[in-house]
């Protein structure tokens, strides 16, 4: 069970390579987090660091599974990461090594009690991409997002920790795994037609057949007669549920790693919230809050006001349901 926010003993200067490789992964942050970036730039330095390495990481094992290599590649790659994963969790990645993203997360493992199984999961997740696997089920739907986003919300508590003592603090894996799944189905939702011109369907089979979704979806129009809104007001409500149990972790951090986790929940949660006013807005592109929309509901992060309103059950505020 993860305990202290921070390693107990008095941690080691960093040397300057880690600190060099540090910089490399703030920077991949800085630049490449959109939504996330937010949150992680409330933390002090050092779990700030370690998020930096373990999105850097995660952003390498996303980029080989969206790039454009013939998938044989890309599963080749998929493995030589998970050799990395491996001398990583050995600590046999030397602070002079060449691989900045490599050295940082060893760096961050050593400081941080960080279930590196996470990152198995997600290449495992990454994997089931490759393989064109398609869910007939939110059940077997549900397995795919634990592996790419409820294992970052795990690795993510490691980093974090959770308060000394805090009532149920064994609950929070299953809160930081939930709050990765109510985040995932709302990047499922605003990236439909993305993911369909790419030939990648993830929404369950049988709910798109009961809506009569069952193509069109690349395009950006629903064959005749589909219920797309319903589709999309039916999903919104399955995330609001997971986003009101995966935010029941809040109380059991402390209040910089429940400031980060109220800004990344918060952003994606208004992105549910725009989406479900006008399902329709996802055929015709992406769905993205303005920047100074995300730098409020990070400062309110900070406040815990955000994090209060997405918690609560989203009945009677105007939007379609
Ligand atoms: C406890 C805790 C912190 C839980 C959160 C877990 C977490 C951050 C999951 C990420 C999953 C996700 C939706 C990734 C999308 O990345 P993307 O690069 O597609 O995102 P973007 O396009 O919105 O920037």
């Amino acid at each position: 069970m993860i305990r202290a926010a921070r390693p107990a003993a008095r941690p080691a200067p960093l040397t300057p390579q880690t600190f060099a490789a540090y910089r490399y992964c703030e920077a991949v942050t800085a630049g490449q987090a959109r939504n996330f970036a937010y949150g992680i730039r409330l933390l002090p330095a050092d779990r700030r660091r370690a998020m930096s390495a373990l999105y850097a990481f995660s952003r390498r094992v996303d980029d080989i599974g969206d790039g454009t290599l013939e998938p044989a590649a890309k599963r080749a790659r998929l493995e030589e990461t998970r050799d990395l994963l491996d001398l990583v969790r050995a600590g046999k990645v030397p602070d002079d090594a060449t691989d900045p993203v490599a050295v940082a997360l060893s760096d961050a493992a050593r400081r941080f009690p960080i279930p590196l199984d996470g990152l198995d999961e997600l290449i495992d997740g990454v994997l089931m991409d490759v393989r064109g696997r398609t869910y007939e089920t939110w059940e077997e739907l549900k397995e795919y997002c634990r592996c790419v986003a409820g294992a970052i919300g795990r690795l993510s508590l490691g980093v974090f920790g959770t308060v000394p003592d805090a009532p149920g603090a064994d609950r929070a894996p299953h809160y930081a795994d939930t709050l990765g799944l109510a985040l995932q189905l709302t990047n499922i939702l605003r990236d439909v037609r993305e993911d369909a011109s790419g030939g990648r369907v993830y929404l369950p089979r049988e709910e798109l057949a009961a809506f009569g979704c069952t193509g069109g979806l690349d395009r950006g129009v629903p064959e005749p007669g589909a219920d797309f809104a319903g589709l999309v007001r039916f999903e919104v409500r399955r995330a609001r549920e997971l986003f009101a149990e995966g935010l029941k972790l809040l109380p059991l951090l402390d209040r910089r790693s429940a400031a980060c986790t109220a800004a990344m929940a918060g952003i994606y949660h208004r992105l549910l919230s725009r989406i479900a006013r006008d399902p329709a807005a996802v055929l015709r592109g992406r769905v993205s809050l303005p920047a100074r929309e995300k730098a409020y509901v990070a400062l309110r992060g900070l406040t815990g006001l955000d994090t209060h309103r997405a918690a609560r059950p989203a009945a009677g505020r105007g939007e379609a349901r």
